[in-house]
């Protein structure tokens, strides 16, 4: 099928390359002529692992290309996917002010039956709006679906190659039949629905992950004041298949451009209808308070931090992605910076996109590697769980820092290794000594 992605962003640039990969022919447009220019060159805007490799592999085939040229890639297509950003407005609300741009320039550029389909994150009844706005400005037929999407960032391409499922909303059987054809290559998990449950999919799976997110890091601020293990307990409640082992990794709470986007926006959606979504809110207000765990355990081990020297491995809101939209590193450097403390500050792929948003840049130290930025720290706070800091010799950097007291935000070091290297050690909701740890792993059932 010829298909056109509009919005280079996550979502469209990933779909539309793994839609080329199965066999499409696939346009994908933006506005920004930048980063148009920048996939013409064989450059990738975003860093997704394997993503680079499959524009390469299908730009050669003649299958994939890219341009800022809307009409002539709408006139080519037989389905038309909206992938533009729909951020939070100062109230929580998305702003649908791209969506509502993209559907007249679709409108206008219309030349026969199209079939539009919505992929960015909507609420509810959005999909209608594009519809009334698209048939004020033609008279050609068309139909509009909502496909959501569910990819998560760093594993972009696998997750939509092999999607859990596929959730198809749809008022026409015509329009469904068709995008059932094409999602049929990557799953036969196909779900069709109508047009606003599949919206509502969308908002309900995120604030569900979010909820289990909060949900296990409360868990774990009990967990420190009882002496239990968090992570133990995750994985015995995982065991159970009603509850389900993932998503259940406490720390310092989730960011990114979707989870606090799309959580403010459910509370908005259920607010207009009357609907005070209480448990949500509280999802939200946890998760907020959750990051400044980090500033208390570095208060409790140094008293004031004002000169205090603080080293920060890890900017990006997770590992293998260089999005730092709602990072927790975000505020916790800047409490840092208001508490007076010295910010020496390291990641490996996101350190110019954090350098780039980050008031205060100035005031922060950028270290070249890891092990600069911990040399001669007070305290050495773990943000992000890249594996290139799981893997550093705990001995090494004991050695090079001023004070071994090291904050782990997200539970990656053994207490073994931390045992050996003799670090004041802070984690999430875990004890400090675990002199059962070994027995444990030697008789633990693997399921
Ligand atoms: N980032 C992610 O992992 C996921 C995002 N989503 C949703 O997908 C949507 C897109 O998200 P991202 O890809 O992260 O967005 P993004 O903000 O990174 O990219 C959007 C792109 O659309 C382009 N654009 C805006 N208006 C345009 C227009 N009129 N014509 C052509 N191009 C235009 C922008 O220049 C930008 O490159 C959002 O609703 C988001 O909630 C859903 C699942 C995963
Ligand atoms: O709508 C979206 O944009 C996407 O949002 C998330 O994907 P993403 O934000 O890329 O990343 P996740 O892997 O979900 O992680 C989100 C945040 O939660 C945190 N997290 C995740 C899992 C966990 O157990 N604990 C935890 O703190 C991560 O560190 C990260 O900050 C969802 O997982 C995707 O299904 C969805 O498509």
């Amino acid at each position: 099928m010829n298909l056109t992605f509009i919005g280079t962003g996550y979502v469209g640039l990933v779909s539309g390359v793994c839609f080329s990969e199965i066999g499409n022919q696939v346009t994908c447009v933006d506005k920004d002529l930048g980063k148009i220019e920048m996939l013409n060159n064989g450059e990738v805007p975003i860093y997704e692992p394997g993503l680079k490799e499959l524009i390469d592999k299908n730009k050669g085939l003649g299958r994939l290309r890219f341009t800022n040229e809307l009409t002539e890639a709408v006139h080519r297509a037989d389905v038309v996917f909206i992938a533009v950003g729909t951020p939070s407005l100062p109230n929580g609300e998305a702003n649908l002010e791209f969506i509502e741009q993209v559907a007249q320039d679709i409108a206008l550029a219309m030349n026969g039956y199209k079939v539009v389909v919505t992929k960015s994150t909507v609420p509810v009844g959005t999909n209608d709006k594009i519809k009334a706005i698209i048939s004020q400005l033609t008279s050609h037929p068309f139909d509009v679906v909502s496909i959501p999407e569910f990819l998560r960032e760093g594993s972009a391409v696998k997750d939509t190659l092999h999607p859990d499922r596929i959730i198809i909303g749809s008022d026409s059987e015509q329009a469904a039949r068709m995008l059932v054809e094409l999602h049929h290559p990557l799953t036969d998990q196909i779900m069709v629905t109508e047009v606003r449950s599949a919206e509502m999919i969308k908002y309900a799976s995120n604030a569900f992950l979010a909820t289990k997110i909060s949900f296990i890091n409360e868990i774990a601020n009990i967990c420190e004041k009882v002496g239990a293990d968090v992570t133990h307990v995750a994985q015995g409640m995982g065991y159970d298949k009603r509850i389900g082992s993932s998503f259940l990794q406490a720390g310092i709470g989730y960011g990114g451009s979707c989870f606090p986007k799309d959580t403010h926006a459910l509370i908005q959606i259920a607010g207009n209808v009357d609907y005070e979504f209480k448990l949500l809110k509280s999802v939200v207000e946890v998760n907020q308070g959750q990051r400044f765990n980090v500033i208390a355990k570095l208060k409790h081990s140094l008293g004031d931090l004002k000169g205090k020297v603080i080293g920060i491995w890890g900017l990006a809101f997770k590992p293998d992605t260089d999005d730092v939209r709602e990072a927790p590193a975000l505020d916790i450097i800047s409490a840092l910076l208001e508490a007076g403390a010295v910010v020496k500050a390291y990641d490996p792929i996101a350190m110019e996109n954090f350098r780039k948003v980050f008031e205060g840049d100035e005031t922060v130290e950028w270290a070249g590697s890891a092990m600069d930025a911990a040399e001669n720290c007070d305290a050495l706070c773990l943000l992000t769980d890249w594996a290139e800091f799981k893997n550093v010799q705990l001995s090494e950097l004991r050695q090079i820092m001023n004070q071994p007291v090291l904050i782990d935000g997200r539970n990656v070091f053994t207490k073994e290794q931390i045992n050996q290297a003799e670090f004041q050690y802070y984690s999430i909701g875990r004890p400090q000594v675990g002199s059962l740890d070994q027995f444990r792993e030697s008789i633990l059932l693997n399921p």
